[in-house]
């Protein structure tokens, strides 16, 4: 889709030469992947801190060098995806299930930038299922927990089996309708024994990077 394209080619004129640089996953920062790629051939020396095997394979395949989070102290900058963000630039993300890495890179970032289409800007997250990560281990009594909330969790799968992530979690995606306070949904969620992690993303991004038609604009708070 062009605004994907637009918007992920957009990120990388974000990265300086020197640079540890976060790289997100999903298919729309797969363009700034692939843009990093390009300017990586062309003198560019960057390293990546990968988000999720899938990106590992393609920054790999495009000779980026890959450093891993625990070998760095921080990251200067973090280009991924969303899959709904607000006003206040909050957001969810684990479409692609890969919201645990996705996160800790992030805290780890000096800088985040998200890119996206206009498809994915909101006025109240929610739309979206928040996918709420989980330990395979009794994973049933979370959902139950959920359940009793009212949030009709679904358990991801893929061929017919769960969904497991790079760290062999499950995924519960939730369906919460419009979220009036995020920080008190995510603390709560996180209170359950056995949630790993959520995809709300809050005070996290500091620039969003939006795909239109023909262009794409930046999009700071
Ligand atoms: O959070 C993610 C993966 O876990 C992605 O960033 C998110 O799903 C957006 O993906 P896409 O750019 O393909 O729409």
């Amino acid at each position: 889709m062009i605004q994907k394209k637009l918007a992920g080619e957009k990120a990388a004129e974000f990265v300086e030469d020197g640079m540890i640089v976060g790289l997100g996953s999903g298919s729309t920062v797969y363009y700034t992947i692939q843009k990093l790629g390009e300017l990586v051939k062309n003198g560019l020396h960057i390293k990546g801190v990968s988000t999720s095997s899938r990106t590992s394979s393609l920054a790999a395949s495009l000779g980026i060098q890959l450093v891993s989070l625990n070998e760095v102290e921080k990251i200067d900058l973090t280009i991924d995806g969303a899959d709904e963000v607000d006003r206040n630039f909050n957001g969810i993300k684990g479409g692609g299930g890969a919201l645990l890495f996705e996160k800790m890179v992030a805290k780890a970032s000096a800088k985040n930038i998200w890119v996206v289409d206009q498809s994915k800007r909101v006025n109240a997250l929610g739309s979206f299922p928040l996918p709420v990560e989980v330990i395979p281990f009794g994973y049933t009594h979370v959902n139950k927990a959920l359940q009793e909330r009212g949030f009709k969790p679904v358990l991801r799968t893929e061929n017919g089996e769960p969904f497991q992530t790079d760290s062999h979690h499950y995924i519960l995606d939730i369906h919460t309708g419009s979220i009036d306070d995020p920080h008190a949904l995510h603390q709560w969620l996180k209170s359950l024994t056995g949630v790993v992690e959520t995809g709300l993303f809050i005070d996290i991004a500091d620039a969003v990077i939006v795909g239109e038609k023909q262009t794409a604009s930046i999009v700071t708070k």
